[in-house]
C-alpha cells in the first residue's frame, strides 16, 4: 500500500494541501493498534498470487482482469479463499480471474442509474466520498476520468481496493483512508465530487453539503445519493432509534426537501436524476457477505417498512453545481 506516488504527483499542486497532510492521514487510518485486525488483512493481501493479467474491464458490470490463460484449479481456489480472507465485500461486482465476488450489493446498478445523467467524466479530477472497496472509483476511470481519488476512513475496504489494485493495476484510481473530514478545507480541485450513501450518516447534512461544495471546482458537478422518505418541501424524518437496524442514521429528507437544502447552501441547478426503492435482489447476503442484509432489516409482514416501523430505504440521486463557471482542466 505504496502512497508515495500520489504524494509525489499532488506535490506542488493545487492538491499539495493534501499532500502534506497525507503521511499522517495514512498513520492514524491504517494503525495497528487502533484496528486489530489489520495485520491480518494484510497478510491476506501479501498472498494473494502473482497472476499474468490478459484484459481489465473497468467499464461493465464486472470490474475486474482476465489471465492470459485460464487459471489451475488449484491457482483459482487459493485465489478464492485468499479474497475471502477479507470478508465481507460490500460494494461491487468484481469477477478476478473467473473468480466472481459477488458482493452484498449490485452497485452497478447504482452506477446504471446515473451513469447517463452526469457530466461527461471524460478528463475529469473526481472525489468518491465513502467509496468503500472503490468499485464506482473503477466506473468513474472506465468511464475517462483524469484522475479518482476515492475516500473511506473503513481500513478493511482500503486493503480490499489494494487487493484489486494488485490486477487492476490503475495508477490515476487511488483510494485513501480518510474521511470527508479530513480533506483539507476549500480545496476547490474537484471538477466532479460523489456522495453516496454517505449523508444519512451525517449528524449535520448542512456541514457535509457544504464541505462537498468547497472540494469543487468553480461550476464542478455533486453526485449526491442518499436515503430520502416521500414527501413534500419541508418534510424529513430523523429516526429516533435504528434505521434498518442502521445506528448512525440522522437525516431522511423528502427530493424537495433536499433540493432546497441545496440550494440553501449555494449549489445551483439541483436535479433529481433517480429516485428508487432498494430492493433485496440489489443489497443481500451471498457467499461473499454472510451476515444479515437487506431482507432481515424490512418488517416480515410488510416490506414496504423498515423493522422498526419506518419507510423502507428509498434513495435518490440528486445532481447540482457548484457556483461559478466550468472550465476544463
Ligand atoms: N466520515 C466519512 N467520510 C467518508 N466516508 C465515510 C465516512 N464515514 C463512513 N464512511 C463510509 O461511507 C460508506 C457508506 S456506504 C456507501 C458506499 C458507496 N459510496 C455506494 O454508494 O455504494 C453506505 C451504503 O451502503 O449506502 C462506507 O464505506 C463508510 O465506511
Amino acid at each position: 500500500m505504496n502512497y508515495q506516488p500520489l504524494i509525489e504527483r499532488w506535490q506542488g499542486t493545487e492538491m499539495n494541501a493534501w499532500a502534506e497532510r497525507l503521511p499522517e492521514q495514512l498513520a492514524k487510518g491504517l494503525s495497528h493498534q487502533r484496528y486489530g485486525d489489520l495485520a491480518r488483512w494484510l497478510e491476506a493481501l501479501a498472498a494473494l498470487p502473482n497472476l499474468e493479467v490478459g484484459e481489465r474491464t473497468l467499464n461493465t458490470s464486472r470490474v475486474g482482469a482476465t489471465g492470459t490463460e485460464a487459471l489451475s484449479v488449484e491457482a483459482h481456489d487459493q485465489l478464492r479463499q485468499t479474497l475471502m480472507g477479507l470478508h465481507p465485500w460490500r460494494k461491487g461486482p468484481f469477477e478476478l480471474f473467473d473468480v466472481h465476488i459477488d458482493t452484498e450489493w449490485r452497485s452497478d446498478w447504482k452506477w446504471e442509474r446515473l451513469a447517463e445523467s452526469i457530466a461527461p467524466l471524460t478528463g475529469r479530477r473526481v472525489l468518491d466520498v465513502g467509496c468503500g472497496s472503490g468499485y464506482h472509483c473503477w466506473r468513474m476511470a472506465g468511464a475517462g476520468a483524469r484522475e479518482v481519488i476515492g475516500i473511506d476512513p473503513t481500513p478493511l475496504f482500503i486493503v480490499q481496493f489494494w487487493a484489486l489494485q494488485k490486477y487492476l493495476l490503475q495508477d490515476h484510481v487511488w483510494v485513501v483512508p480518510a474521511g470527508i473530514e479530513d480533506v483539507p478545507a476549500a480545496l476547490k480541485a474537484f471538477d466532479t465530487v460523489f456522495s453516496m450513501g454517505v449523508l444519512y450518516h451525517r449528524r449535520s447534512p448542512m456541514d457535509h453539503l457544504i464541505e462537498l461544495r468547497d472540494c469543487l471546482r468553480p461550476g464542478g458537478e455533486l453526485v449526491l445519493e442518499t436515503l430520502v422518505i416521500e414527501g413534500e418541501a419541508g418534510e424529513v424524518l430523523v429516526p429516533e432509534g435504528r434505521y434498518a437496524r442502521m445506528g448512525n442514521v440522522w437525516f431522511l429528507p423528502s427530493c424537495a426537501t433536499l433540493e432546497g437544502w441545496l440550494r440553501k447552501v449555494g449549489f445551483v441547478n439541483p436535479q433529481v436524476i433517480d429516485v428508487s426503492n432498494t430492493s433485496t435482489d440489489e443489497q443481500r447476503s451471498t457467499d461473499w457477505m454472510t451476515f444479515h442484509s437487506l431482507a432481515n432489516f424490512l418488517d416480515p409482514e410488510d416490506p414496504s417498512k423498515s423493522i422498526e416501523g419506518y419507510p423502507a430505504p428509498r434513495r435518490a440521486i440528486v445532481t447540482a453545481n457548484a457556483p461559478g463557471k466550468w472550465q476544463p482542466l
